[in-house]
């Protein structure tokens, strides 16, 4: 029996009856009726075919779950669809995160997707890496990321502080211009130009100088591929529906950034190791940073390498840029806050001016008010709002079945300011809560997995002291100089950003630098 007596119009009707049987099972019946996850509670609304999808695409990375944290009753994971109703489980209690996270570490691995989308620009390191592999790379970096080595680079932190903190004291002293008053910035590029500069020299003594030269090529290739363009959005959504080969042969000018910006990386990280290479083979003193111990460690190739730096330069600039950014416009809205960390920054370091004057971890460990304004403003906006896990095969979590290839959420920003875990004023910015016994490190929340800023177990931030260390002196050195105000007294703040969030359009604000320090 043929349709029509041909043999074209019988294969579409078949393929169409097939392709309406297969979606209707997997978009409809599957989740509906007989997914082992289909009784976890979940969030209402979400349409019949789409599931939370438009949601997702509409608000910033991470905000739905952290509404679905406060509202869905729950014992510990929740259940959302996504595109086509695929299922993703939301881990909320400190124990479905540990399991997570430590005790089942390498049974919930980065998604493919994930590797092959962002391994482009993050390049295949430690981040990407899985299981023994993992293991190796971070047993072989982990030298780098000692305490005893960050506390070597106070003294690069301060001074590129400084440094920063001089280019723009100048730059709020040039006229003005009609479009822009001469005392406001556009706090996220400085933020982001100052911490490539500080991973260039601390991690792998090279100073990009992004801090002087605003039109630096490396600086310039992540501000354009991090940037918050609609398209890059649409497709960085796309690449859980469609196949990757699929987007990347598409004649979109994003995909042209995207492979131009992965050359100037490349080509910047191999640079790097040719140089660093001739300086070990002439015997030089060797430098801690992050390279030189990978290349003494002799466990990675060069291109192993040229993947390790793509991976430290971006997971070590943006994060900390955008935590800046937070710190930035929270303190113009606490005015009071800004105004009792300026006092004790002030009389607890010396001058951002004195090009002679050092500060050491001791230095910043004794300021207990910045410390607990860095920690208040990393839990309350979380750079990292959400990553990804995928059970590479069936497993469990706090004894529900999950099955090979579930999606796994960890929202760090829903986690942070979950009232279930801090309690009812979880979601107001209080450096407070870091104050008084026994709270510097826990901000009196009862477990460690109700700060989620750089996750926990094995695959933790590497950089976490690294991060904190520059942040302090970052912090200190701004918020001890200048007075800070939102440029416009009735902005209002939209979320934005891919991997990393910001203020979207940027955060302008006005300086006002002060004497006396
Ligand atoms: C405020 C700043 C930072 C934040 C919030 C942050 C956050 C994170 C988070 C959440 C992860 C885990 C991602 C995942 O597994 O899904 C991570 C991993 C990582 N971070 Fe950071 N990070 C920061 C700064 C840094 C810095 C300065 C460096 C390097 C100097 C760095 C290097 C890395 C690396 C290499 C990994 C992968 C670790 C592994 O998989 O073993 N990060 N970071």
């Amino acid at each position: 029996y043929t349709i029509r007596h041909s043999a074209v119009w019988t294969t579409i009707a078949i393929y169409t009856v097939l392709l309406s049987a297969s979606s209707t099972w997997s978009i409809v019946l599957y989740p509906t009726f007989f997914s082992p996850l289909r009784d976890i509670p979940k969030p209402s609304g979400g349409s019949i075919f789409m599931g939370h999808f438009f949601k997702i695409m509409r608000e910033p990375a991470g905000e739905p779950q952290r509404q679905w944290v406060q509202e869905v009753p729950n014992d510990g994971i929740i259940r959302y669809q996504f595109a086509f109703n695929d299922e993703r489980v939301l881990l909320t209690s400190p124990k479905a995160l540990a399991e997570v996270l430590v005790t089942k570490n390498y049974e919930f691995i980065k998604p493919k997707r994930l590797r092959e989308g962002i391994g482009q620009i993050l390049g295949i390191g430690i981040l990407l890496a899985e299981g023994d592999e993992h293991k190796r790379q971070r047993k072989n970096l982990m030298p780098a990321f000692s305490f005893r080595h960050v506390k070597d680079l106070y003294p690069v932190f301060w001074s590129k502080s400084r440094e920063v903190t001089e280019a723009m004291t100048k730059a709020i002293q040039e006229p003005s211009t009609d479009e822009k008053p001469n005392s406001v910035l556009e706090i996220s590029t400085w933020a982001s130009r100052v911490t490539l500069d500080i991973i260039g020299v601390a991690g792998m003594g090279q100073d990009f100088n992004a801090v002087q030269d605003p039109n630096n090529e490396l600086y310039q290739t992540y501000r354009n591929i991090f940037s918050q363009s609609g398209s890059a959005r649409v497709l960085g959504m796309l690449g859980f529906i469609l196949p990757l080969w699929f987007l990347r042969a598409l004649p979109v000018k994003r995909n042209q950034e995207v492979m131009e910006a992965s050359k100037v990386i490349k080509r910047t990280a191999y640079d790097m190791i040719q140089a660093k290479k001739q300086k070990l083979e002439k015997a030089e003193r060797t430098d801690v940073d992050i390279l030189s111990v990978a290349l003494e460690s002799g466990g990675f190739t060069d291109e192993d390498l040229v993947n390790q730096l793509m991976t430290f330069l971006a997971a070590g600039h943006e994060t900390t840029a955008s935590s800046l950014t937070w710190a930035v416009y929270l303190l113009c809205r606490h005015p009071d806050v800004q105004r009792r960390l300026r006092e004790e920054i002030r009389s607890g370091l010396p001058s951002i001016s004195d090009p002679a004057a050092q500060v050491s971890s001791t230095d910043i460990d004794r300021l207990p008010y910045l410390n607990a304004v860095c920690n208040e403003v990393l839990r309350v906006f979380s750079p990292v709002g959400l990553t990804l896990r995928a059970a590479a095969n069936d497993s469990t979590i706090l004894g529900h079945f999950i099955p090979k290839d579930t999606t796994i959420i960890i929202s760090p920003w829903a986690v942070n300011v979950s009232k279930e875990l801090w309690g009812d004023d979880a979601l107001e910015f209080n450096p407070e809560r870091w104050l008084g016994p026994g709270r510097a490190n826990t901000g009196g929340a009862d477990s460690n997995y109700s700060f989620l800023t750089f996750l926990h177990g094995p695959r933790s931030c590497i950089g976490q002291g690294f991060a904190k260390a520059e942040f302090a002196c970052l912090v200190a050195a701004w918020a001890g100089r200048f007075e800070m105000q939102l440029e416009k007294e009735d902005y209002v703040l939209e979320i934005g950003g891919g991997i990393t969030s910001k203020p979207k359009g940027g955060l302008n604000v006005r300086l006002t630098a002060i004497e006396g320090w």
